[in-house]
Protein backbone atom coordinates (compact mmCIF):
# COMPACT_ATOMS: atom_id res chain seq x y z
CA UNK A 1 0.00 0.00 0.00
CA UNK A 2 1.36 3.89 -0.84
CA UNK A 3 1.65 5.17 2.32
CA UNK A 4 2.23 9.26 2.12
CA UNK A 5 5.19 10.29 4.00
CA UNK A 6 5.54 13.65 4.54
CA UNK A 7 9.09 15.26 3.84
CA UNK A 8 9.78 16.32 6.96
CA UNK A 9 8.99 12.70 8.24
CA UNK A 10 11.48 11.09 5.72
CA UNK A 11 14.23 14.09 6.38
CA UNK A 12 14.10 13.55 10.01
CA UNK A 13 14.86 9.71 9.81
CA UNK A 14 17.70 10.27 7.22
CA UNK A 15 19.00 12.50 9.65
CA UNK A 16 18.65 9.80 12.14
CA UNK A 17 19.11 6.57 10.78
CA UNK A 18 21.01 6.85 7.48
CA UNK A 19 21.10 5.09 4.40
CA UNK A 20 19.00 2.56 6.95
CA UNK A 21 15.67 5.41 6.64
CA UNK A 22 15.21 3.82 2.74
CA UNK A 23 15.23 0.73 4.46
CA UNK A 24 12.25 1.89 6.88
CA UNK A 25 10.35 3.57 4.25
CA UNK A 26 9.84 0.73 1.87
CA UNK A 27 8.90 -1.36 4.79
CA UNK A 28 6.10 1.53 5.43
CA UNK A 29 4.88 0.11 2.23
CA UNK A 30 4.33 -3.36 2.81
CA UNK A 31 1.53 -4.85 4.25
CA UNK A 32 1.13 -4.49 7.77
CA UNK A 33 1.50 -8.42 9.75
CA UNK A 34 -1.87 -9.32 11.33
CA UNK A 35 -1.71 -11.88 13.74
CA UNK A 36 -4.25 -12.90 16.98
CA UNK A 37 -4.55 -14.40 20.12
CA UNK A 38 -6.02 -17.24 21.91
CA UNK A 39 -7.75 -16.72 24.98
CA UNK A 40 -7.25 -18.95 28.13
CA UNK A 41 -9.82 -18.08 29.88
CA UNK A 42 -12.52 -20.06 27.86
CA UNK A 43 -12.71 -23.91 28.01
CA UNK A 44 -10.55 -25.50 25.16
CA UNK A 45 -9.30 -22.29 24.55
CA UNK A 46 -7.18 -23.93 21.38
CA UNK A 47 -9.96 -25.53 19.47
CA UNK A 48 -10.48 -22.40 17.55
CA UNK A 49 -11.03 -22.84 13.63
CA UNK A 50 -7.63 -20.56 12.42
CA UNK A 51 -4.29 -22.44 11.98
CA UNK A 52 -2.06 -22.31 15.34
CA UNK A 53 0.86 -23.64 12.63
CA UNK A 54 2.43 -19.57 12.92
CA UNK A 55 3.12 -19.40 16.82
CA UNK A 56 4.27 -16.13 17.74
CA UNK A 57 8.05 -16.80 19.49
CA UNK A 58 7.63 -14.43 22.30
CA UNK A 59 4.02 -15.15 23.00
CA UNK A 60 2.80 -18.58 24.52
CA UNK A 61 -1.00 -18.00 23.05
CA UNK A 62 -0.06 -15.80 19.94
CA UNK A 63 -0.18 -16.70 16.14
CA UNK A 64 -0.25 -14.95 12.76
CA UNK A 65 -2.88 -15.28 10.91
CA UNK A 66 -6.00 -13.44 9.97
CA UNK A 67 -9.54 -13.36 12.14
CA UNK A 68 -13.19 -13.01 10.80
CA UNK A 69 -15.19 -10.64 13.02
CA UNK A 70 -18.17 -12.74 12.38
CA UNK A 71 -16.80 -16.09 12.95
CA UNK A 72 -18.51 -18.06 16.39
CA UNK A 73 -14.29 -17.98 17.47
CA UNK A 74 -14.29 -14.26 17.68
CA UNK A 75 -18.00 -13.98 18.77
CA UNK A 76 -17.23 -16.06 21.69
CA UNK A 77 -14.46 -14.51 22.83
CA UNK A 78 -12.34 -17.33 21.79
CA UNK A 79 -9.66 -15.25 19.58
CA UNK A 80 -8.50 -11.56 19.55
CA UNK A 81 -7.38 -9.94 16.88
CA UNK A 82 -3.66 -7.99 17.85
CA UNK A 83 -0.72 -6.81 15.59
CA UNK A 84 2.35 -9.06 16.52
CA UNK A 85 4.54 -6.43 18.24
CA UNK A 86 1.58 -4.97 20.66
CA UNK A 87 1.22 -8.67 22.11
CA UNK A 88 5.25 -8.24 23.70
CA UNK A 89 3.95 -5.38 25.52
CA UNK A 90 1.86 -7.86 27.98
CA UNK A 91 4.24 -10.43 28.07
CA UNK A 92 7.13 -7.96 29.21
CA UNK A 93 4.29 -6.66 32.09
CA UNK A 94 4.29 -10.04 33.16
CA UNK A 95 1.06 -9.54 35.58
CA UNK A 96 0.09 -12.77 37.70
CA UNK A 97 -3.02 -13.52 40.19
CA UNK A 98 -2.30 -11.84 42.76
CA UNK A 99 -1.19 -8.29 41.27
CA UNK A 100 -2.99 -5.23 41.37
CA UNK A 101 -3.14 -3.98 38.10
CA UNK A 102 -3.83 -0.43 36.14
CA UNK A 103 -3.80 -0.14 32.44
CA UNK A 104 -4.02 3.74 32.43
CA UNK A 105 -5.14 4.12 27.94
CA UNK A 106 -6.78 0.56 27.61
CA UNK A 107 -8.82 1.38 24.75
CA UNK A 108 -9.52 -0.53 22.69
CA UNK A 109 -8.30 -3.15 25.21
CA UNK A 110 -6.06 -5.62 22.97
CA UNK A 111 -3.58 -5.26 26.04
CA UNK A 112 -5.89 -5.13 29.05
CA UNK A 113 -7.40 -8.19 27.64
CA UNK A 114 -4.13 -10.05 27.12
CA UNK A 115 -3.71 -8.88 30.90
CA UNK A 116 -6.70 -9.98 32.42
CA UNK A 117 -6.03 -13.77 30.67
CA UNK A 118 -2.57 -14.08 32.34
CA UNK A 119 -4.01 -13.13 35.32
CA UNK A 120 -6.44 -15.99 35.12
CA UNK A 121 -8.73 -13.34 35.44
CA UNK A 122 -8.01 -13.09 39.18
CA UNK A 123 -6.27 -9.96 40.96
CA UNK A 124 -7.50 -6.58 39.81
CA UNK A 125 -7.30 -5.25 36.79
CA UNK A 126 -8.84 -1.42 36.38
CA UNK A 127 -8.86 -0.47 32.56
CA UNK A 128 -9.25 2.97 32.28
CA UNK A 129 -9.47 5.18 29.05
CA UNK A 130 -9.84 8.89 28.62
CA UNK A 131 -12.26 8.59 25.79
CA UNK A 132 -15.83 7.75 26.62
CA UNK A 133 -16.35 6.32 23.34
CA UNK A 134 -14.04 4.35 22.73
CA UNK A 135 -14.15 3.21 26.99
CA UNK A 136 -17.47 1.57 25.53
CA UNK A 137 -15.46 -0.37 22.77
CA UNK A 138 -12.89 -1.51 25.63
CA UNK A 139 -16.64 -2.80 27.88
CA UNK A 140 -17.40 -4.81 25.02
CA UNK A 141 -14.42 -6.21 24.36
CA UNK A 142 -13.90 -7.32 27.73
CA UNK A 143 -17.49 -9.02 27.88
CA UNK A 144 -16.62 -10.62 25.10
CA UNK A 145 -13.87 -12.12 26.03
CA UNK A 146 -15.78 -13.52 29.36
CA UNK A 147 -13.31 -11.15 32.05
CA UNK A 148 -14.49 -11.10 35.62
CA UNK A 149 -11.71 -9.20 37.47
CA UNK A 150 -11.83 -5.80 35.67
CA UNK A 151 -13.26 -2.25 36.94
CA UNK A 152 -13.47 -0.21 33.32
CA UNK A 153 -13.18 3.34 34.12
CA UNK A 154 -13.81 6.60 31.71
CA UNK A 155 -11.07 9.42 33.96
CA UNK A 156 -8.29 11.36 32.98
CA UNK A 157 -5.53 9.83 34.80
CA UNK A 158 -4.98 12.50 37.24
CA UNK A 159 -8.35 11.71 38.82
CA UNK A 160 -6.68 8.86 40.01
CA UNK A 161 -4.36 10.64 41.98
CA UNK A 162 -6.05 11.39 45.12
CA UNK A 163 -7.26 8.19 46.33
CA UNK A 164 -4.63 5.76 44.38
CA UNK A 165 -1.16 7.30 45.57
CA UNK A 166 1.52 4.19 45.38
CA UNK A 167 -1.37 1.63 45.30
CA UNK A 168 -1.41 -0.54 42.01
CA UNK A 169 1.54 -3.41 41.37
CA UNK A 170 1.93 -3.13 38.28
CA UNK A 171 1.07 0.36 35.66
CA UNK A 172 0.81 0.42 31.92
CA UNK A 173 1.13 3.05 29.81
CA UNK A 174 0.56 2.27 26.41
CA UNK A 175 0.74 5.79 25.67
CA UNK A 176 -1.23 7.73 22.97
CA UNK A 177 1.32 8.90 20.21
CA UNK A 178 2.04 9.96 16.77
CA UNK A 179 1.06 6.45 15.88
CA UNK A 180 4.55 6.06 13.12
CA UNK A 181 4.66 2.99 13.89
CA UNK A 182 1.04 2.19 12.22
CA UNK A 183 1.54 3.96 9.47
CA UNK A 184 1.38 1.40 7.68
CA UNK A 185 -1.50 -0.66 9.18
CA UNK A 186 -3.62 2.77 9.31
CA UNK A 187 -2.16 5.06 6.42
CA UNK A 188 -4.98 7.56 7.23
CA UNK A 189 -2.87 8.39 10.23
CA UNK A 190 -0.11 9.56 8.00
CA UNK A 191 -2.38 12.98 7.33
CA UNK A 192 -2.30 14.09 11.69
CA UNK A 193 1.97 13.65 11.48
CA UNK A 194 3.54 17.15 11.76
CA UNK A 195 6.61 17.99 13.83
CA UNK A 196 4.80 19.91 15.99
CA UNK A 197 2.43 17.05 16.72
CA UNK A 198 4.95 14.65 17.86
CA UNK A 199 6.03 17.23 19.81
CA UNK A 200 2.30 17.69 21.38
CA UNK A 201 2.47 14.12 22.02
CA UNK A 202 5.74 13.85 24.11
CA UNK A 203 4.26 16.20 26.25
CA UNK A 204 0.86 14.77 26.49
CA UNK A 205 2.89 11.36 27.73
CA UNK A 206 4.79 13.31 29.99
CA UNK A 207 2.08 14.21 31.98
CA UNK A 208 0.83 10.51 31.85
CA UNK A 209 4.18 9.15 33.05
CA UNK A 210 3.74 11.83 35.75
CA UNK A 211 0.17 10.34 37.34
CA UNK A 212 1.77 6.52 36.94
CA UNK A 213 4.69 7.21 39.03
CA UNK A 214 2.20 8.44 41.69
CA UNK A 215 0.01 5.95 41.21
CA UNK A 216 2.66 2.83 41.18
CA UNK A 217 3.47 0.87 44.82
CA UNK A 218 7.04 0.70 45.83
CA UNK A 219 8.88 -1.80 44.66
CA UNK A 220 5.60 -2.29 41.57
CA UNK A 221 6.88 -1.98 37.70
CA UNK A 222 5.88 -0.03 35.20
CA UNK A 223 5.74 -0.40 31.20
CA UNK A 224 5.68 2.18 29.09
CA UNK A 225 4.96 1.40 25.70
CA UNK A 226 4.44 3.57 22.35
CA UNK A 227 3.79 2.73 18.36
CA UNK A 228 5.53 5.33 16.85
CA UNK A 229 9.57 5.87 16.35
CA UNK A 230 9.91 8.82 17.56
CA UNK A 231 13.00 9.96 19.89
CA UNK A 232 11.14 13.04 21.63
CA UNK A 233 8.44 9.86 22.74
CA UNK A 234 10.59 7.49 23.19
CA UNK A 235 13.87 7.77 24.73
CA UNK A 236 13.93 11.48 25.34
CA UNK A 237 10.67 10.81 27.65
CA UNK A 238 12.68 7.86 29.28
CA UNK A 239 15.49 9.83 29.91
CA UNK A 240 13.43 12.50 31.14
CA UNK A 241 11.42 10.51 33.54
CA UNK A 242 14.49 8.76 35.01
CA UNK A 243 16.08 12.28 35.61
CA UNK A 244 12.78 13.35 37.16
CA UNK A 245 12.20 10.34 39.18
CA UNK A 246 15.52 8.93 40.43
CA UNK A 247 13.68 6.21 42.56
CA UNK A 248 12.94 5.00 38.79
CA UNK A 249 14.91 2.56 37.18
CA UNK A 250 15.13 0.65 34.18
CA UNK A 251 15.49 -3.32 34.17
CA UNK A 252 16.52 -5.65 30.60
CA UNK A 253 13.69 -6.84 28.55
CA UNK A 254 14.47 -9.92 26.95
CA UNK A 255 15.20 -9.44 22.94
CA UNK A 256 13.91 -11.96 20.43
CA UNK A 257 14.38 -12.07 16.80
CA UNK A 258 14.15 -8.56 14.99
CA UNK A 259 14.21 -6.61 18.11
CA UNK A 260 16.39 -4.33 18.83
CA UNK A 261 17.86 -1.98 21.79
CA UNK A 262 16.53 1.33 22.28
CA UNK A 263 19.39 4.34 21.38
CA UNK A 264 20.85 6.22 23.87
CA UNK A 265 22.45 8.71 21.55
CA UNK A 266 18.45 9.63 20.27
CA UNK A 267 17.99 10.17 24.54
CA UNK A 268 20.48 12.02 26.48
CA UNK A 269 23.35 9.47 25.69
CA UNK A 270 22.34 7.48 29.34
CA UNK A 271 23.97 3.84 28.75
CA UNK A 272 20.75 2.27 30.61
CA UNK A 273 18.30 3.28 28.05
CA UNK A 274 19.89 0.09 25.88
CA UNK A 275 17.35 -1.77 28.54
CA UNK A 276 14.16 -0.22 26.44
CA UNK A 277 13.59 -1.90 23.33
CA UNK A 278 12.59 -1.14 19.97
CA UNK A 279 10.87 -2.80 16.92
CA UNK A 280 11.49 -1.38 13.40
CA UNK A 281 9.29 -3.00 10.54
CA UNK A 282 12.01 -3.24 8.50
CA UNK A 283 13.98 -5.52 10.68
CA UNK A 284 10.90 -7.00 12.80
CA UNK A 285 8.17 -9.11 11.57
CA UNK A 286 5.21 -6.48 13.00
CA UNK A 287 4.63 -3.24 13.56
CA UNK A 288 6.85 -0.10 14.71
CA UNK A 289 7.34 -0.30 18.37
CA UNK A 290 9.04 1.21 21.89
CA UNK A 291 8.70 -0.26 24.86
CA UNK A 292 10.67 -0.33 27.99
CA UNK A 293 9.47 -1.47 31.61
CA UNK A 294 10.87 0.71 35.10
CA UNK A 295 10.70 -0.38 38.48
CA UNK A 296 10.08 1.83 41.46
CA UNK A 297 12.60 1.25 44.36
CA UNK A 298 11.39 0.85 47.85
CA UNK A 299 9.27 -1.77 49.83
CA UNK A 300 5.82 -1.70 48.65
CA UNK A 301 2.87 0.44 51.29
CA UNK A 302 -0.19 -1.84 52.07
CA UNK A 303 -2.98 -0.92 51.05
CA UNK A 304 -6.10 -1.73 53.32
CA UNK A 305 -9.57 -1.98 51.31
CA UNK A 306 -12.71 0.05 52.80
CA UNK A 307 -15.51 -1.81 51.83
CA UNK A 308 -19.04 0.70 49.96
CA UNK A 309 -22.23 -1.17 50.62
CA UNK A 310 -22.82 -3.76 48.15
CA UNK A 311 -26.76 -1.97 47.70
CA UNK A 312 -28.25 -4.96 47.72
CA UNK A 313 -31.51 -5.96 49.63
CA UNK A 314 -32.99 -9.11 50.98
CA UNK A 315 -35.51 -10.22 48.18
CA UNK A 316 -32.78 -9.38 45.45
CA UNK A 317 -31.33 -12.31 46.60
CA UNK A 318 -34.51 -14.78 46.23
CA UNK A 319 -34.44 -13.30 42.97
CA UNK A 320 -31.03 -14.78 41.88
CA UNK A 321 -31.18 -17.42 43.47
CA UNK A 322 -34.69 -18.95 41.92
CA UNK A 323 -33.04 -18.24 38.34
CA UNK A 324 -30.20 -20.04 39.26
CA UNK A 325 -31.98 -22.76 40.80
CA UNK A 326 -33.84 -22.80 37.56
CA UNK A 327 -30.81 -22.60 34.88
CA UNK A 328 -27.81 -22.61 36.81
CA UNK A 329 -26.10 -25.97 38.23
CA UNK A 330 -24.90 -23.85 41.04
CA UNK A 331 -24.31 -20.12 42.42
CA UNK A 332 -21.49 -18.83 44.92
CA UNK A 333 -22.47 -15.30 46.10
CA UNK A 334 -18.97 -13.38 45.66
CA UNK A 335 -18.84 -9.72 45.81
CA UNK A 336 -22.44 -8.89 44.77
CA UNK A 337 -22.87 -5.44 43.94
CA UNK A 338 -25.86 -3.75 43.15
CA UNK A 339 -25.97 -1.03 40.78
CA UNK A 340 -29.66 0.82 40.13
CA UNK A 341 -30.69 -2.59 39.29
CA UNK A 342 -28.22 -4.27 37.66
CA UNK A 343 -25.91 -6.83 39.42
CA UNK A 344 -22.63 -7.41 39.60
CA UNK A 345 -19.81 -10.01 40.53
CA UNK A 346 -17.52 -7.03 41.52
CA UNK A 347 -14.21 -6.95 40.54
CA UNK A 348 -13.23 -4.36 43.80
CA UNK A 349 -15.39 -3.25 46.92
CA UNK A 350 -12.60 -0.78 47.71
CA UNK A 351 -14.01 2.60 48.33
CA UNK A 352 -11.49 4.56 46.73
CA UNK A 353 -13.47 3.79 43.67
CA UNK A 354 -16.23 6.12 44.56
CA UNK A 355 -15.91 8.92 42.67
CA UNK A 356 -14.69 7.83 39.25
CA UNK A 357 -16.34 7.00 36.33
CA UNK A 358 -17.09 3.50 36.46
CA UNK A 359 -18.44 1.83 33.19
CA UNK A 360 -18.17 -1.32 34.50
CA UNK A 361 -17.19 -2.77 37.57
CA UNK A 362 -16.53 -6.94 37.65
CA UNK A 363 -18.68 -9.40 35.84
CA UNK A 364 -22.06 -8.40 34.98
CA UNK A 365 -24.71 -10.95 36.34
CA UNK A 366 -28.02 -9.07 35.01
CA UNK A 367 -30.95 -7.31 35.67
CA UNK A 368 -33.63 -6.69 38.25
CA UNK A 369 -36.75 -6.31 36.79
CA UNK A 370 -40.21 -6.70 38.09
CA UNK A 371 -39.78 -9.52 40.44
CA UNK A 372 -37.71 -10.98 38.75
CA UNK A 373 -33.85 -11.32 37.58
CA UNK A 374 -32.85 -11.94 33.78
CA UNK A 375 -29.22 -12.57 33.10
CA UNK A 376 -26.95 -10.81 31.07
CA UNK A 377 -24.74 -11.46 28.23
CA UNK A 378 -21.78 -10.84 29.80
CA UNK A 379 -22.55 -13.57 32.06
CA UNK A 380 -23.01 -16.27 29.55
CA UNK A 381 -19.94 -15.12 27.75
CA UNK A 382 -17.55 -16.08 31.49
CA UNK A 383 -19.66 -18.90 31.99
CA UNK A 384 -18.22 -22.76 31.81
CA UNK A 385 -20.31 -25.45 29.80
CA UNK A 386 -20.94 -27.62 33.06
CA UNK A 387 -22.43 -24.71 35.13
CA UNK A 388 -25.59 -24.63 32.97
CA UNK A 389 -28.46 -26.69 33.23
CA UNK A 390 -29.13 -26.36 29.63
CA UNK A 391 -26.99 -26.05 26.57
CA UNK A 392 -28.35 -25.93 23.22
CA UNK A 393 -26.24 -26.40 19.96
CA UNK A 394 -27.47 -24.11 16.82
CA UNK A 395 -26.82 -25.27 13.32
CA UNK A 396 -25.00 -22.62 10.91
CA UNK A 397 -28.42 -21.71 9.77
CA UNK A 398 -29.76 -21.30 13.15
CA UNK A 399 -26.73 -19.89 14.48
CA UNK A 400 -26.57 -16.89 11.44
CA UNK A 401 -30.37 -15.92 11.90
CA UNK A 402 -29.96 -15.50 15.49
CA UNK A 403 -26.95 -13.42 15.22
CA UNK A 404 -29.35 -11.47 12.91
CA UNK A 405 -32.29 -11.19 15.92
CA UNK A 406 -34.72 -14.07 15.31
CA UNK A 407 -35.93 -16.68 17.64
CA UNK A 408 -34.98 -20.52 16.76
CA UNK A 409 -38.31 -22.50 16.17
CA UNK A 410 -37.98 -25.95 17.47
CA UNK A 411 -39.47 -28.91 15.72
CA UNK A 412 -39.53 -31.55 18.57
CA UNK A 413 -41.09 -30.77 22.04
CA UNK A 414 -37.25 -30.46 23.76
CA UNK A 415 -37.26 -32.03 27.03
CA UNK A 416 -35.86 -28.78 29.32
CA UNK A 417 -38.22 -27.46 31.68
CA UNK A 418 -35.99 -24.19 32.47
CA UNK A 419 -36.14 -20.87 30.63
CA UNK A 420 -33.02 -19.26 30.01
CA UNK A 421 -30.39 -21.75 28.15
CA UNK A 422 -27.32 -21.16 26.90
CA UNK A 423 -26.69 -21.34 22.78
CA UNK A 424 -23.58 -22.55 21.84
CA UNK A 425 -22.21 -22.96 18.18
CA UNK A 426 -19.56 -25.12 17.36
CA UNK A 427 -19.42 -25.88 21.24
CA UNK A 428 -19.07 -22.17 21.82
CA UNK A 429 -21.25 -20.54 24.65
CA UNK A 430 -21.85 -16.76 22.80
CA UNK A 431 -25.84 -16.07 23.91
CA UNK A 432 -28.44 -16.62 26.06
CA UNK A 433 -31.80 -18.38 25.07
CA UNK A 434 -35.11 -17.95 26.42
CA UNK A 435 -36.74 -20.98 25.95
CA UNK A 436 -40.67 -20.73 25.60
CA UNK A 437 -42.97 -22.68 23.57
CA UNK A 438 -40.79 -24.51 21.22
CA UNK A 439 -39.16 -21.28 20.65
CA UNK A 440 -36.10 -20.34 21.76
CA UNK A 441 -36.77 -16.51 21.73
CA UNK A 442 -33.95 -13.97 20.63
CA UNK A 443 -32.41 -12.59 23.30
CA UNK A 444 -28.86 -11.00 21.45
CA UNK A 445 -28.07 -7.69 22.52
CA UNK A 446 -29.04 -5.68 19.42
CA UNK A 447 -26.27 -3.64 19.62
CA UNK A 448 -23.86 -7.15 18.83
CA UNK A 449 -26.61 -8.14 15.76
CA UNK A 450 -25.26 -8.63 12.67
C1 LIG B 1 -2.26 3.57 21.92
S1 LIG B 1 -3.89 3.83 22.43
C2 LIG B 1 -4.13 2.51 23.56
C3 LIG B 1 -4.27 1.16 22.95
C4 LIG B 1 -4.64 0.10 23.96
N1 LIG B 1 -3.69 0.03 25.04
C5 LIG B 1 -4.79 -1.26 23.34
O1 LIG B 1 -3.86 -2.06 23.43
O2 LIG B 1 -5.84 -1.56 22.79
C6 LIG B 1 -3.79 5.20 23.49
C7 LIG B 1 -5.06 5.57 24.20
O3 LIG B 1 -4.79 6.69 25.04
C8 LIG B 1 -5.94 7.51 25.08
N2 LIG B 1 -5.57 8.90 25.49
C9 LIG B 1 -5.58 10.03 24.75
N3 LIG B 1 -5.20 11.08 25.49
C10 LIG B 1 -4.96 10.63 26.72
C11 LIG B 1 -4.56 11.25 27.94
N4 LIG B 1 -4.30 12.55 28.00
N5 LIG B 1 -4.43 10.47 29.03
C12 LIG B 1 -4.67 9.15 28.96
N6 LIG B 1 -5.04 8.52 27.83
C13 LIG B 1 -5.19 9.24 26.73
C14 LIG B 1 -6.51 7.43 23.69
O4 LIG B 1 -7.89 7.74 23.69
C15 LIG B 1 -6.21 5.98 23.29
O5 LIG B 1 -7.32 5.16 23.50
Amino acid sequence: MKVDLSEDFKTKYRDLMGERAEKLFSAIENDSQEAFRLNPLKPDYKNVSYSLDNPIEYSPIGFFGNINGNSIDHLSGYVYSQEPSAMYVTEILNPTENDKVLDLCAAPGSKTTYIASKMDSQGLLVSNEINDKRARVLSSNIERMGIKNTIVTNNSPKDFEKKFNNFFDKVLIDAPCSGEGMFRKDPESVKYWSLDYVEQCANRQRHILDSAYKLLNKGGAMVYSTCTFSPEENEQNVAWFLKQYPDMHLVPVKKYSGMEDAKPEWGDNNPELVKALRMFPDKFNGEGHFMCKLIKDGDPEENKERQINDGLKKEDFGFVQKFSKANLTGLEKINWLKISDFLYQAASLDNRFKGLHILRNGLKLGEFKKNRFEPDIAWILALKPDELKTIYELNQQQFERYLHGESVILNDQPDFDNKWIGLSYQNKLFSWGRYSNRQIKNVYPKGLRR
